[in-house]
């Protein structure tokens, strides 16, 4: 796919767990869309992630993860990872959108506590030739990323929201609000669905 400027077209990929989205995932696509020029993000839920143990179904996640992004026009969603059968590895993620679009440039979202262990990800060393790797700053995770070949990852400051799934999640086992944590919709699809209320 080419953008209509006849150029590569440049597509972000936010992967994440996603349990539930919320605004800090939002506000890192949006800056490094901005700043890199992409053309659209794409959002990836993850399947099985291998080093989580407990999540929600994959379709809540992934319809979360619409739900959140619907009002923006270059903001899509894939079901790459929900719908490959196995455990979920970044290597895998990225060959298939490589097969999906093979005339863009794929640009690799990943926050500062992310990119941190990358090198403990599956077929690391490849990973490099597959996408260029966006580490953005998150509050509580200082980052270095000087082990990283740096012509391949990219460190963006993007405004601090200390917000994290897991906080999301207490709070509405605790019975606490999350509105304005997460988009109003992700807020009532918790609630309709029921998710979250047996975490504390
Ligand atoms: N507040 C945030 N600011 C910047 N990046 C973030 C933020 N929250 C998550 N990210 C990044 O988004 C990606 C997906 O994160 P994930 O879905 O695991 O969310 P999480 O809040 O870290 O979840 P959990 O608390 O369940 O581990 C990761 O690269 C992560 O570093
Ligand atoms: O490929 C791997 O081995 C690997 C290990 C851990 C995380 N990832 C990816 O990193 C992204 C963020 O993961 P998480 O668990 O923080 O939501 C998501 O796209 C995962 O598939 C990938």
């Amino acid at each position: 796919m080419s953008s209509t400027s006849g150029r590569r077209a440049r597509i972000g990929v936010m992967g994440g767990t996603f349990d539930p989205i919320h605004h800090g995932h939002l506000v890192a696509a949006s800056e490094v869309a901005q700043s890199f020029d992409l053309d659209e993000v794409v959002f990836v839920p993850t399947g099985q992630p291998w080093q989580k143990k407990v999540v929600t179904p994959a379709e809540h996640r992934y319809l979360m993860t619409v739900i959140a992004t619907a009002s923006n026009p270059r903001f899509t969603v894939s079901r790459v990872d929900i719908d490959r059968v196995g455990d979920t590895y970044t290597i895998d993620t990225l060959r298939d959108l490589h097969e999906q679009r093979p005339d863009a440039d794929l640009f690799f979202i990943s926050g500062a506590d992310a990119i941190a262990q990358i090198l403990g990800w599956k077929n690391a060393e490849e990973l490099w030739s597959l996408a260029h790797f966006v580490a953005v700053s998150r509050p509580g995770h200082p980052l270095s990323i000087s082990a990283l070949p740096h012509e391949d990852v990219s460190y963006l400051e993007v405004p601090a929201l200390a917000i994290s799934s897991t906080d999301i999640r207490g709070r509405v086992g605790r019975g606490f609000p999350v509105w304005y944590l997460v988009p109003d919709g992700v807020v009532q699809y918790i609630t309709k669905h029921h998710l979250y209320r047996s975490f504390e």
